[in-house]
């Protein structure tokens, strides 16, 4: 604007600059009025929660970051884990493994009463020079427990840190984690059957659509052969049969790498799998066996022998850590896995490793047998179901009860037993009507104690009213297991 104009303006303002001016001294405080300016500091610290101080109040308040984690389901193989909904910086406190602190006997008690797929949530690490055990195997929502192992490149590791002079299992971020990334971190030991190289056949398009195909009714069989030609640098023969075979094992835990069968995968079934996180390890009771050769590393090395399982972890070391917090690294999980137990057992691996010059194709025929049995909602009133210790399965309608402590009890559980056998001498085992006249017998109340319970009888495996098992908390054998799949199977279908 030129010079002449703007000097001009100035000696003459407009109405409404003289309005607007008016305005402005509305505002304009004189100098008694106005608040004396506070001295502002050389420099701004701000005030950060360091991850040790972010850890302890977590822990006191028994919560976990909500807002910034969630739990997915990943695929029918390895299950739920947890992701982040925002990002972590690296040292971050991320998550608690909370649970029930007990010590070493009532440990080894509880793995004697506990199904193995529940044992697998119980988390012994040293202390004070004592074995101490976290029991995370209540479904009680919290996510330190949903989080999967991954040794190669973890984003997360364990610390044990005091609070309030009890020890506490806490993840810190080893490096950024963004959005939408799952948390894991290293379970230790080197065998976990899931980090074993699988065949690529057994990943194969076909194999997934096996899967796939499982989810599409509550309960389904299938069985996929693939034929593999592939030239043979060293075989590992690989006797992987029924029963408690370790390579069995290996696949009904989790052979499948990570991510083989995302949730996008999946495709329409995405949406209610994930509805169905909360369910019961029975919705994803997946047994995937396989006879095949796998290639793999020397037969004489024990590669199926689980380490860090049912021993002793090893000590723990105090310091400070790499998350600038006081705390001290906890050693491996020893999450006494069935498929560590079973592994020490079953396996049954022959060498035939080829001769040097011997480049022939191997030709191996895979079978990959898909078992799911899903029960995903209480046959009465069709609300989730989860998981608790002992009585099998519950429903909403059974959280007042659980809450009241009457749920779960022993009188219970030895009440349902009973009563699971007349109704299964009865022919109406597992049936919705049934189900509802036991809860209503015992308990005056709506439970929904459904089959699939631990306490089906002996009798369903031998056809037969044997009271053996009663009142008797011993872990089902595979023997019984399949009984109660194969009950299921058949009762199923014939209701369905
Ligand atoms: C403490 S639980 C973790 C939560 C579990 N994914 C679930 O859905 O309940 C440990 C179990 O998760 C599975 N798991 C953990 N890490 C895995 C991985 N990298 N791949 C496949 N399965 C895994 C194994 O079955 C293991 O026994």
């Amino acid at each position: 604007m030129p010079q002449k104009l703007v000097a001009k303006r100035q000696k003459n303002p407009t109405e409404e600059e003289e309005a607007a001016a008016a305005a402005c001294s509305l505002f304009m405080l004189s100098e008694e009025h106005r608040r004396p300016r506070k001295a502002r500091p050389q420099t701004v610290m701000p005030r950060r929660t360091t991850p040790l101080q972010d850890a302890t109040n977590h822990i006191l308040a028994g919560r976990d970051k909500n807002s910034m984690l969630e739990i997915k389901y990943i695929n029918p193989v390895k299950g739920r884990g947890i992701f982040t909904s925002a990002v972590f910086s690296q040292g971050d406190f991320v998550v608690e493994y909370r649970g029930e602190l007990i010590d070493a006997a009532e440990a080894e008690h509880r793995r004697k009463l506990y199904h193995d797929a529940r044992s697998i949530f119980m988390f012994d690490f040293t202390w004070k020079l004592k074995t101490w055990c976290i029991d995370g195997t209540l479904e009680d929502g919290s996510f330190g427990r949903l989080v999967n192992d991954e040794h190669k490149s973890p984003n997360c590791r364990m610390k044990l840190i005091e609070a309030e002079g009890k020890p506490h299992l806490c993840l810190f971020a080893l490096k950024e984690i963004t959005t939408g990334t799952e948390i894991t971190y290293d379970y230790g030991g080197k065998e976990w059957p899931w980090r074993k190289e699988i065949p690529h056949a057994l990943t194969s398009t076909a194999a997934q659509e096996s899967i796939k195909d499982s989810f599409q009714d509550q309960i389904r069989s299938s069985t996929v052969f693939i034929k593999e030609t592939r030239e043979r640098p060293g075989v590992q023969s690989c006797n992987m049969t029924s029963g408690s075979s370790a390579c069995e094992t290996q696949l009904s835990g989790a052979s499948i790498p990570s991510g083989q069968h995302s949730v996008a995968e999946l495709g329409d079934h995405a949406h209610d799998l994930e509805l169905n996180v909360f369910s019961t390890d029975l919705s994803r009771d997946t047994e995937l066996r396989a006879e095949c050769q796998s290639f793999g590393p020397t037969p004489d090395s024990p590669v199926h022998e689980v380490q860090c399982v049912g021993g002793q972890c090893s000590t723990v070391k105090e310091g400070i850590g790499e998350v600038g917090v006081q705390h001290q690294e906890v050693s491996p999980p020893m999450f006494s896995t069935d498929l560590a137990s079973e592994t020490k057992s079953g396996l049954e691996c022959q060498s035939s490793r080829a001769a040097p010059n011997d480049s022939a194709c191997e030709c191996t025929i895979h079978k990959l047998v898909f078992e799911l049995v899903r029960i995903d909602k209480c046959w009465i009133c069709h609300s989730p179901l989860t998981s608790i210790r002992w009585p099998g399965l519950r429903c909403k309608h059974n959280e007042d009860m659980l809450a009241s402590g009457t749920f779960g009890s022993p009188h219970l559980s030895e009440t349902t037993a009973q009563d699971n056998e007349d109704m299964l001498a009865s022919g109406t085992f597992g049936s919705p009507h049934l189900s509802e006249t036991t809860a209503q017998d015992d308990l005056g109340n709506s439970v929904c104690v459904t089959s699939g319970s631990p306490h089906l009888p002996d009798s369903v495996t031998q056809g037969s009213r044997v009271s053996s098992r009663r009142c008797v908390k011993k872990p089902w054998t595979e023997k019984e297991i399949q009984a109660v799949m194969k009950w299921f199977r058949s009762r199923r279908l014939a209701v369905g």
